[in-house]
C-alpha cells in the first residue's frame, strides 16, 4: 500500500486559567452510534494509523451519558456492562480527566453510562461517549470551547470522536478527523444485527496492510446519491474495504448480509472494523422480519431495528 507521511493534528491551545462560568449541575446526553455507509483506506501512515475516505452516518441508536458535577475533585464512571473498565481505561474517563487537567478544574464529574450501542462492534460506541462527557462537561463548565476545539481534543482519544461531536451525514478524510458536512441521508429503516464476535479495530487495520485491496468502494459516487436525495443511488455505491479482512475471519458477516438483502434490504454491509451489519429498508416490515430471521437462525442476538439520526450542529444530547 501507499505510504503517506504523518500530518501533525493541530495542538490544542493551552488554557490560561480560564475562569469556569458554567452552573449547570447535571447534564443528560444521548451518545448516538455511527454506521460507514463508505469506508475506503487509501494509505498508511508511519505511526501505523491509515488514511481513510469515509461516509458517516449517526443512527438513533444510543447510550445515554449522565454527567454530575461534584465538589469532590475527580473522576468516578458507572456502567451497566459489568465487563467495561470503569477506570482511565474506559474513554469517557479519560476524556474527563483531558479537560479537568486542562483547565486546573478543582470540582469532579460523576458520568454514569447506560449503554445500549453494541460494544466492540464498529459503531463508535465508546467514541461517542468521549464525545459527550466532552461536549458535556465544556457547557456545564463553561469553557467556552468551540466545536472545531473540541474536536482537536477528541482527536487525541480516538479517531473517530470528533465525528461523534459533530454526528450527522459527514465526508471523514484523514485518520477520519478531517470532516466536512455532507448532504443529508435520506430517511430510511436501518437494521443492525451484532453477531456473538468482538473485533478489534487495530487487528483489521494491521491486517489490512498485508493484504492487496482489490475494489475501492466508489466514495464519490456516495456521495453523488446524496446530493441527488437518491437512496437507492446511495445504497448501491455503499462499500467497505474492510470487510475484506473481517468476513475471512467470521463468515457470519456475509450470511447475516445476505440474510438483509434476502428479506428486501437495498443493500447490507459491515459497518467500520465490524463485526456489526445494518441493511438499510425502505419498509419497515421488512426490516422487522429480516430481524426475526436472524434471530431465529441464531445469527445475532443484538439485533435492532431503528433509524437514521439527522442530527444537525449543535444539535446535540435530549
Ligand atoms: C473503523 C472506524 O471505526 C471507521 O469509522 C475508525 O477508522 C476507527 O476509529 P477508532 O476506533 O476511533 O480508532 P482509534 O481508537 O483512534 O484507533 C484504534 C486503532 O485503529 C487503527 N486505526 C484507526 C484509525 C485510522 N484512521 N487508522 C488506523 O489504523 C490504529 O491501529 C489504532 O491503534
Ligand atoms: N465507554 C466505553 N464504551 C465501550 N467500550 C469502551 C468504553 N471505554 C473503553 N472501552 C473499551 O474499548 C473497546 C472498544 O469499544 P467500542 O465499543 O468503542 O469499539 P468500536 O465499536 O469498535 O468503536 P469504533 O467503531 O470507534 O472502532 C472495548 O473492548 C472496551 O473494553
Amino acid at each position: 500500500m501507499k505510504r503517506i507521511p504523518d500530518r501533525a493534528v493541530q495542538p490544542a491551545q493551552p488554557s490560561d486559567g480560564q475562569a469556569l462560568r458554567g452552573t449547570r449541575k447535571r447534564i443528560e446526553l444521548k451518545a448516538l452510534a455511527k454506521i460507514n455507509l463508505g469506508l475506503d483506506v487509501l494509505g498508511r501512515r508511519e505511526n501505523g494509523y491509515h488514511d481513510v475516505r469515509m461516509v458517516m452516518q449517526s443512527i438513533y441508536l444510543y447510550d445515554d451519558v449522565k454527567i454530575e458535577r461534584t465538589k469532590n475533585p475527580g473522576v468516578e464512571v458507572s456502567t451497566n456492562l459489568y465487563f467495561l473498565p470503569t477506570d482511565e481505561n474506559n474513554i469517557a474517563y479519560k476524556a474527563a480527566k483531558m479537560l479537568i487537567e486542562e483547565f486546573q478544574i478543582n470540582e469532579g464529574v460523576v458520568i454514569t453510562l447506560d449503554k445500549h450501542i453494541p460494544v466492540a462492534a464498529g459503531m463508535a460506541g465508546g467514541s461517542s461517549n468521549a464525545a459527550a462527557v466532552l461536549f458535556g462537561m465544556n457547557k456545564m463548565f463553561g469553557l467556552g470551547l468551540s466545536q472545531k476545539e473540541l474536536m482537536e481534543r477528541g482527536v487525541k482519544l480516538g479517531a473517530d470522536v470528533p465525528y461523534c461531536i459533530m454526528r450527522g451525514t459527514v465526508l471523514a478524510e484523514g485518520i477520519g478527523e478531517e470532516l466536512t458536512v455532507l448532504p443529508a441521508m435520506p430517511k430510511c429503516t436501518v437494521l443492525v444485527a451484532k453477531p456473538a464476535i468482538s473485533v478489534s479495530t487495530k487487528v483489521v487495520y494491521e491486517a489490512l496492510d498485508s493484504k492487496e485491496i482489490v475494489e475501492h468502494p466508489d466514495i464519490d459516487a456516495l456521495i453523488s446519491g446524496l446530493e441527488k436525495g437518491s437512496l437507492h443511488e446511495v445504497a448501491a455505491a455503499m462499500g467497505n474495504v474492510l470487510e475484506d479482512v473481517t468476513i475471512p475471519m467470521y463468515p457470519v458477516i456475509e450470511e447475516i448480509k445476505n440474510e438483509m438483502k434476502a428479506q428486501g434490504a437495498l443493500n447490507a454491509m459491515m459497518s467500520g472494523s465490524g463485526p456489526t451489519v445494518f441493511g438499510l429498508f425502505e419498509n419497515k416490515a421488512q426490516a422487522r422480519k429480516a430481524q426475526d430471521k436472524i434471530r431465529e437462525k441464531a445469527l445475532a442476538k443484538q439485533v435492532y431495528v431503528t433509524n437514521i439520526h439527522g442530527a444537525r450542529r449543535n444539535e446535540y444530547g435530549a
